[in-house]
């Protein structure tokens, strides 16, 4: 494996942050390993302008949904049929945009942020991009197989079209840098770890720290007064324990492989399983690779890693299905019952992304059994569709449960504006 880089992040330039000054909107691109989120801010109120959505990036059936936010009667537009590639999708984004006269040559453009997601132990701070940066990014690949080839490639095909502007990354792993030792070290001999650099990272940090505070906001206290397990829940899927507004401990690893089960990844396996499928199944170490992060989790469990998909076979009395979620659901309990058990005392247990906002019968059936723990959910509140955060657990429960949205693209717009106009620097950050 490549050693994970440690040094100091550059700072921003002082040309950039003049510049970005006088203007005062960011786009944000979340790139994943097959589709781009994406949304233009003004950071004035933090107000949105345009989001969007390419998915199934490199199938035939890719699809962009694009919808301008300013003006009077702005309708959501779509896009179907075959982009190649990242780089295809972010040309077809900033036609988009262009068309809604919010094109990426803007002047009033301060900057474009990027979700990076591994950034080893270098960086753990937002950062302006130079070549420098993008280069140890490259070098990250063989610990975010899925994801950081994508982010590189967003932030090239950005940096081709805008050269003058900053770009940002903000890396998943920055929030989960606080874990303490005994958290963040694997029990392996302790030299070849540090030589290469192996430990818990963690991701999905950005949303981690955003749903940790909105969920204190929702309590109606201060983030350094509550603890709360945060279970994102969507493609890839991660649990924290967030004590205090800082993270202790979290599900994923070296790699976004590890922990909760997910759309197509394994989660927690025994490592011994890897020497078997190479000894004794004859895999190489790629096919394994593709197995436990493309054709595991929910996809290897049933076929499809949709949860909606899921719960319509369930209610049709599909037993691969019913095995798939419980098994889903069993891994889920298991992190409660250990982040519980990490926090000592815990204020909340947050649902958040596409799985965790939207499907009810998975949180029921995650929190189902716990009352001795303090935890019992509000039948009808839970049934409730909303994109609002809210609680949801019953009156009587010693422990708030609660939904609250993730916006990955907001926290890295304001992160992302805050560094390109100094404010991070001012302590406004
Ligand atoms: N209405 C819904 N009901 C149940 N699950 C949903 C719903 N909408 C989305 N999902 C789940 O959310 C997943 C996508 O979550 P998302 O957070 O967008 O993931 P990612 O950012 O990893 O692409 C889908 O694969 C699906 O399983
Ligand atoms: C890190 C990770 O798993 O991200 P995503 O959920 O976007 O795949
Ligand atoms: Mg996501």
């Amino acid at each position: 494996m490549t050693a994970i880089p440690a040094a100091t992040p550059p700072a921003t330039p002082p040309a950039a942050r003049a510049a970005a000054r006088a203007a005062t909107r960011v786009l944000v691109l979340n790139s994943g390993s097959s589709s781009v989120k994406y949304q233009l801010l003004d950071m004035r109120d933090s107000s949105r302008l345009a989001v969007g959505l390419v998915e199934r990036i490199g199938e035939e059936t890719s699809r962009l949904v694009h919808t301008p936010l300013t003006g009077d009667g702005a309708e959501k537009r779509e896009r179907t049929g075959p982009i190649a590639d990242h780089s295809t999708a972010l040309k077809a984004v900033a036609e988009e945009l262009a068309h809604d006269g919010l094109g990426l040559d803007s002047p009033e453009l301060a900057a474009i942020g990027h979700r990076v997601v591994h950034g080893g132990l270098r960086f753990t701070e937002p950062t302006v991009i130079t070549e420098e940066v993008l280069a140890e990014v490259e070098r990250l690949i063989p610990v975010a197989p899925l994801h950081n080839p994508a982010n590189v490639t967003g932030i090239r095909t950005a940096r081709a079209m805008r050269p003058d502007l900053p770009q940002v990354a903000v890396f998943d792993t920055a929030f989960h840098t606080t874990m303490p030792e005994a958290a963040a070290r694997y029990a392996i001999d302790v030299e070849t770890a540090d030589t290469h650099r192996i430990r818990r990272y963690g991701f999905h940090g950005t949303s981690h720290a955003y749903v940790s505070r909105r969920t204190a906001a929702l309590l109606g206290k201060d983030p350094s007064e509550v603890n709360v397990i945060v279970l994102h829940l969507g493609n890839g899927a991660s649990a924290s324990a967030v004590a205090g507004g800082r993270c202790v401990d979290t599900s994923m690893g070296l790699t976004p492989l590890e922990g909760l089960v997910m759309g197509t990844r394994s989660g927690d396996i025994d490592p011994a399983v890897t020497f078997h499928l190479k000894r004794v199944a004859g895999m190489s170490v790629d096919e394994i690779d593709e197995l436990l992060n493309k054709k595991s989790g929910l996809v290897g469990l049933c076929g499809d890693n949709d949860m909606r998909e899921i719960s319509r076979r369930i209610e049709e009395g599909d037993e691969r299905a019913r095995l798939a979620f419980d098994i889903y659901i069993h891994r889920l309990k298991k992190y409660i019952g250990a982040y519980y058990a990490v926090l000592g005392r815990v204020d909340a247990v947050v649902f958040t992304a596409g799985v965790g906002e939207n499907a009810a019968p998975v949180r029921e059936a995650a929190v189902a059994g716990l009352e001795e723990l303090g935890l019992a959910l509000d039948a009808e509140l839970n049934a409730v569709r909303s994109d609002e955060a809210r609680i949801i657990s019953a009156p009587y429960a010693r422990i708030a449960v609660a939904v609250v949205p993730t916006d990955e693209e907001l926290e890295i717009a304001q992160q992302t504006f805050a560094l390109v106009t100094g404010a991070s620097e001012a302590g406004n950050a």
